[in-house]
């Protein structure tokens, strides 16, 4: 029984991975098409240092955008904004201490932000981990939910306010959370979401993905029903060449590199959606999307169950300590 709930994830992962594949075997990459300037908005982007974060806080700097790249390594967070200062001529892009994997010190990244006094008219949740071997987050959270979903859930909740008073009809404030393919193979266990009964890292990555998405449709809802002018999207990259695969097994490790030579998406290909879902004037006012190769797509089945998008919000709540209203 045991073996079966750690293999059945990894069976189901590793299927959607081979049919995203098939899909970018004989698909194009989406072509972003050309955006308008964006200067005088802000933008936040978690894990914006590298890989699929670092092409979008690019590409919104290059539309002059200010740009705050909000991750955990100072090091390689103030490498890239010198990279993208260099490349875009663009003066207004920064650094700032955030780690996901704690509660304080997201909030602790929401009073710096707010203590500048700065509008913010795009958030993309992008940042996250893969695969890692079982571990918590400060504050005793499996990682991958702790970090990927729950962080995310926090910061966006504490950014609310400043993206509301930052949205105008016609010109909305965006959320927009980067989500997997593994979100279709992923199952959500309200009673089990550290998955203390059978610990798997790749059901724990699949969750967590299907989180964001649940997360974006709900928050979608509620934006809506209240008449802000905030909208919330759920991108799906692909299959794109990056670090996040660093913790995949010494025999997956080999066949894949080959396999992403050939057949995965540039990291600016596959931020691409997310740019669009982040600043294309056709998505003006429009959310509860879930994004692939640039076009709205079904996510999985169990994503549209509104019951479960509520309950996982409550329980979202009751963990990070914030009023369920
Ligand atoms: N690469 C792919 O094939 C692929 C496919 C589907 C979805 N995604 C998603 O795209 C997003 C970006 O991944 P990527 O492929 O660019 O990987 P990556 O490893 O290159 O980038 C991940 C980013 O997250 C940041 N991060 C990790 N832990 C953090 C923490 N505790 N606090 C703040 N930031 C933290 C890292 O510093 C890094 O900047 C992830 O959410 C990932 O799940 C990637």
């Amino acid at each position: 029984m045991w073996l079966l709930s750690y293999i059945l994830p990894v069976v189901r992962l590793y299927l959607v991975g081979v049919k995203v594949l098939i899909y970018q075997l004989f698909n194009k990459p989406f072509t972003l098409p050309a955006l308008p300037r964006r200067k005088g908005r802000v933008a936040i982007v978690t894990g914006g240092a590298k890989g699929l974060g670092y092409e979008t806080s690019r590409h919104l700097a290059s539309l002059g955008m200010h740009v705050i790249i909000a991750g955990n390594e100072d090091e390689e967070g103030l490498a890239a904004v010198k990279k993208i200062h260099q490349e875009t001529i663009q003066e207004k892009v920064e650094f700032m201490y955030l780690d996901l994997a704690s509660l304080k010190s997201v909030r602790q990244f929401v009073r710096r932000f707010e203590s500048r006094g700065l509008p913010l008219h795009v958030l993309v949740n992008n940042a996250g981990v893969m695969l890692v071997p079982e571990q918590v987050t400060e504050d005793g959270f499996e990682l991958h939910f702790g970090l990927n979903y729950l962080g995310h859930f926090l910061l966006t909740n504490l950014l609310l306010d400043a993206l509301k008073n930052s949205g105008r009809s016609g010109s909305c404030s965006r959320v927009v959370t980067v989500s997997s393919a593994t979100h279709y193979g992923g199952c959500l266990s309200l009673n089990d979401l550290q998955g203390r009964s059978c610990y798997s890292p790749h059901g724990a990555y699949s969750q967590s993905k299907l989180a964001l998405v649940l997360l974006t449709y709900h928050l979608q809802e509620r934006l809506q029903g209240q008449g802000d002018a905030v909208t919330a999207n759920a991108v799906d990259p692909g299959m794109v060449d990056t670090a996040l695969y660093e913790h995949l097994c010494r025999p997956a490790q080999m066949a894949k590199r080959p396999v992403a030579k050939l057949l995965f998406r540039t990291p600016n290909e596959g931020a691409s959606t997310a740019i669009y879902a982040a600043a294309s004037p056709e998505l003006e006012g429009v959310g509860g999307l879930y994004l692939y190769n640039g076009r709205k797509t079904e996510s999985s089945a169990v994503s549209y169950d509104k019951r479960l998008q509520t309950q996982l919000w409550a329980k979202s709540c009751d963990l990070v300590g914030l009023q369920k209203a």
